[in-house]
Parts: C-alpha cells; sequence; structure tokens
C-alpha cells in the first residue's frame, strides 16, 4: 500500500508540474495505518449517521469496499453525492495536508457515511500521514505559478 501511495502521489506531482521529490518527500517515511469500519444494518436511517461530515486530517486516504453496500457520500457545491462501491477499485480522497501542500489543486473533500436500511457496510482504510509536526506550507513551486497561497 505504501507502493500504491507513492505512486499516485507521483502522478499527482507530473500533473501539478513539481518535482516529483517535493511532493513524495513529504509522505516518505511517514506512518501508514490502517483502519476496518463496520457499520450494521439501521432500520431508522433518517435518525443516525454513520459518520458525521468531516474531511480527513492527514495526507491521503485509501478506502477499500469489501461489499456493495453504498454509504459514501462527498458534499459539494452545497449537495450530498452518492460515492458508488465498485468491485476492487479503491476510493482515493485527498486530505487536509495534500490539500495545503498542493495550493488547493487537489481539494479536501468533505464526506460523511449514512447507513444503509437492510445491509450491513464494511469498509477498510488506509490513512497514509504526511509531514506533520511543524509549519504546513504549499509546495514553493505552486505559489509562484498561483501567485499566492490559497
Ligand atoms: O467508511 C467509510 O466509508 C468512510 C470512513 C471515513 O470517512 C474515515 O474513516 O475517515
Ligand atoms: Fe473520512
Amino acid at each position: 500500500m505504501i507502493g500504491l501511495a507513492t505512486k499516485l502521489l507521483g502522478f499527482m506531482a507530473a500533473d501539478l508540474g513539481v518535482e516529483r521529490e517535493a511532493l513524495v518527500g513529504a509522505f516518505t517515511g511517514r506512518r501508514q495505518s490502517m483502519a476496518i469500519h463496520h457499520y450494521p444494518p439501521c432500520p431508522h436511517r433518517e435518525k443516525v449517521l454513520g459518520i458525521t461530515p468531516h474531511t480527513d486530517g492527514l495526507g491521503l486516504t485509501l478506502l477499500l469496499h469489501v461489499d456493495d453496500t453504498p454509504g459514501l457520500q462527498i458534499r459539494r457545491g452545497g449537495r450530498w453525492f452518492p460515492v458508488r462501491p465498485l468491485p476492487g477499485a479503491f476510493v482515493v480522497n485527498v486530505a487536509d495536508i495534500l490539500d495545503v501542500l498542493s495550493n488547493g489543486a487537489y481539494r479536501s473533500v468533505d464526506h460523511r457515511v449514512l447507513p444503509d436500511a437492510e445491509r450491513a457496510r464494511t469498509t477498510v482504510m488506509i490513512f497514509q500521514e504526511a509531514a506533520v509536526g511543524g509549519e504546513v506550507a504549499p509546495l514553493p513551486g505552486l505559489v509562484a505559478k498561483g501567485g499566492g497561497a490559497l
């Protein structure tokens, strides 16, 4: 999974037009952790949330759906949209630190989970940390191009 995260970050660096090492280096040697979420079915969907709206704080999140139960939603323009599970595919979620490093070119998305009325849902999460513990700022090349930090 470290290899996958590194590959994705390498593609992002190319897309942003910055040195690969400038972006990938911010993640190299940092912790990668895993969590498994299980959401039991809930007949009172209108009364509960599986996970309340939030953005992920770290660098990059990879999410694998174990089943085909829907539930994840992202917010765009004030509306919630479902993220449908695709067999064998990872959902790649940009988290806050990557948002800052990319100077907002990749946005940290607000998301939540709603339980399903009839079916349980299980997800595997991989959280890739970036350089924390100091000041996090946009990569220098991006500030020069964009004319300022967002
Ligand atoms: O289980 C999910 O679909 C999302 C979980 C999540 O957003 C998180 O752990 O940060
Ligand atoms: Fe999340």
